[in-house]
């Protein structure tokens, strides 16, 4: 399990994903200043050269150096380049396994938080912002500073008083660029934002496009993605400009030391104070400014805009995630075991309580129904019985044992869960059979395609197991997502079984088959049942009643309808929750 990343400030934290790569770092910064060194020597030589001429000396080996410089420059800048690129191509690899190992593993309670597009970005787009950060950006403004450095200290050996002249120029550009480069990072954070919103956006409409289409809204949706691409899209120009300003700055400040060194340099020139070859080779050095001073400043924006990403990228590494998945499951007993809740108490964030002090005990084996209205609290029920979430006061208990002790992979893997809306996932009909149980053997694959009748409609299909089931299973009926749920949670052969009764996806004939293997599954583990069906609370063991969030009544069928109005008319209406039971129940149903 990877440890979850301590906070710190932006700059830092880019400098850790910088870290594990730092000896290439060090190689490509010590390429990049014997190319710069080769280019330092260059107006020494130039220098050489002059001089030599004009005391009619030999200029062949000065001339030869310059030229063996020129080329190894060209070289070591290559290589360096290779390296870079290669080190940055890693350092964006790792955040994303980081960012999609975090992801897949946050508490139930962020996801509901975070809208899954936005979340998409930060792996997709904003890391795409630290590889030129953590690599390119670390490597230039260290090269750039010590460049710049060690050209103002030959500047200094040259000529002092012009050093001063061009320092007085470059501090005072320096100082803008203070003001410009922060706002480099508040523009790329704006753009990534936006982004973010953009992919929130498309992914709400896409996860419902039928709806979208079906309700007209088409515009309305695209008008939303569109305010956030028109937002991505001046944040980025900000960041532009400030991008085309500092460069603007350098180039002035540049040229601006060039005429004052110039200007200066030619009065001294003028007075005899300072010989003509100087001069050049200290105009030469301002030139030569020019390259490193580039590299600093664009560097500097660089980091600027990987740290506009790197906030976002750190928001979702301080999200808290469910640290015990991945950790081994212990060796657990085979055998069903009872399922028990304890005086719980639970409510989402910013909301009232959904379970009130809710007890109730669901023997080993055997079948136990949840039902209520509506919002009674029988989904939260089965989320904290997989410690999507925890209570906020009483115990959940399974086999005797709180759930809290347990461990969230070895409690996941003893129950299966079966969703109303039976998610089934792009791939094939066999992947997500065996999604649970991958090392499941063809004959016990075949056992639940019969059990749940999908053995026939595995026939028809040309590619049969090997079909593509599509998008969130859009090439399947509804009925047959609800039977694939099923076969996918038997064939893991769970000691409990959670199922969300689907309200009307099944037929008669289905329906019957599928209630005989519950019943036959219920004997080797413990299953319930939100119930939306008679015939499921009918043969059920026992029956919890849920109202508003605490239970209101527990029996057999025929118990309950001797004894609770709300029940009663629960089963006349034959549909045990919505809002036909609703209605009939009224607002507030009396207790016996
Ligand atoms: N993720 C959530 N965030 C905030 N509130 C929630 C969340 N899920 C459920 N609720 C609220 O908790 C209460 C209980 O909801 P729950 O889904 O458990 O009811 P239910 O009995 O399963 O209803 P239904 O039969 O309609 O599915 C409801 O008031 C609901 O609005």
């Amino acid at each position: 399990m990877r440890p979850a990343p301590s906070p710190g400030s932006p700059s830092l934290t880019l400098l850790r994903y910088a870290r594990p790569h730092r000896r290439v770092l060090l190689a490509s910064l010590v390429l990049v200043l014997l190319a710069s060194a080769a280019g330092l020597a260059q107006p020494l030589l130039a220098r050489t050269v002059l001089t030599s001429l004009s005391e009619d000396g030999g200029v062949l080996w000065p001339v030869l150096a310059l030229a063996g410089l020129v080329v190894a420059g060209a070289l070591l800048t290559g290589l360096q380049s290779w390296w870079q690129q290669r080190t940055a191509e890693r350092v964006v690899r790792q955040v994303r396994r980081d960012l999609v190992h975090r992801l897949l593993r946050l508490r139930v309670g962020e996801l509901d938080r975070h809208a899954p597009g936005d979340l998409v970005a930060r792996v997709t787009s904003d890391s795409t912002l630290l590889r030129n950060a953590a690599t390119e950006g670390l490597v230039n403004v260290a090269s750039g500073v010590l460049s710049v450095a060690g050209a103002l200290v030959l500047m200094g050996v040259v000529h002092a008083g012009l050093l001063a002249v061009t320092l007085g120029v470059l501090v005072l550009v320096a100082a803008l660029l203070g003001v410009v480069l922060p706002r480099i990072r508040r523009a790329v954070a704006r753009a990534q934002g936006a982004v973010g919103a953009v992919g929130a956006a498309l992914d709400r409409a896409l996860g419902a496009a039928r709806t979208v289409k079906a309700n007209g809204a088409e515009a309305r949706e695209t008008a939303t993605a569109e305010a956030a691409v028109d937002e991505a899209y001046l944040a980025g120009l900000a960041g532009a400009r400030y991008g085309a300003w500092t460069a603007v700055l350098t180039g002035v400040a540049v040229q601006a030391a060039f005429l004052a060194v110039l200007g200066v340099g030619g009065a001294l020139v003028a007075a005899g104070s300072l010989d003509t070859p100087s001069l050049i080779a200290f105009l030469l050095y301002v030139f030569y400014l020019a390259s490193p001073l580039g590299a600093l400043v664009g560097g500097l924006g660089m980091l600027q805009a990987g740290l506009g990403a790197v906030g976002r990228i750190e928001q979702v590494a301080g999200l808290p995630v469910e640290e015990d998945v991945d950790v081994p499951t212990e060796q657990s007993p085979a055998e069903a075991p009872s399922v028990e809740l304890r005086e719980v108490s639970f409510g989402y964030p910013g909301r009232g309580p959904s379970l009130a002090g809710v007890s109730w005990r669901a023997p080993a084996g055997g079948q136990t129904a949840l039902v209520g209205l509506s919002g009674a609290g029988k989904t939260t029920t089965f989320a904290l019985l997989q410690r999507f979430y925890e209570p906020d006061a009483g115990a959940v208990l399974i086999g005797g044992r709180d759930i809290a002790t347990l461990g969230r992979a070895e409690l996941r893997r003893r129950i299966a869960y079966v969703e109303q809306d039976s998610p089934v996932l792009a791939g094939t009909l066999e992947a997500n059979l065996r999604y649970a149980a991958p090392a499941a053997s063809d004959a016990e694959v075949a056992e639940v395609l019969r059990a749940t009748r999908l053995d026939g409609l595995v026939e028809r299909l040309p590619d049969g197991l090997a079909t593509e089931v599509g998008t969130r299973g859009v090439a399947l009926s509804g009925g047959e997502r609800q039977r694939l749920a099923i076969a996918r949670a038997l064939l893991r052969r769970p000691q409990v079984l959670l199922l969300d009764e689907a309200t009307a996806q099944l037929d008669a004939r289905n329906e019957q088959a599928l209630r005989e293997v519950v019943e036959t599954v219920a004997r080797g583990c413990t299953v319930i049942v939100i119930a939306h069906r008679l015939s499921t609370v009918t043969g059920a063991d026992r029956i919890v009643v849920l109202e508003r969030g605490r239970v209101r009544a527990v029996g057999t069928h025929d118990e309950l309808v001797a004894a609770d109005s709300l029940y009663r008319e629960l089963a006349a209406s034959q549909l045990l929750t919505g809002d036909v039971a609703d209605e009939l129940s009224g607002a507030a149903p009396a207790r016996d």
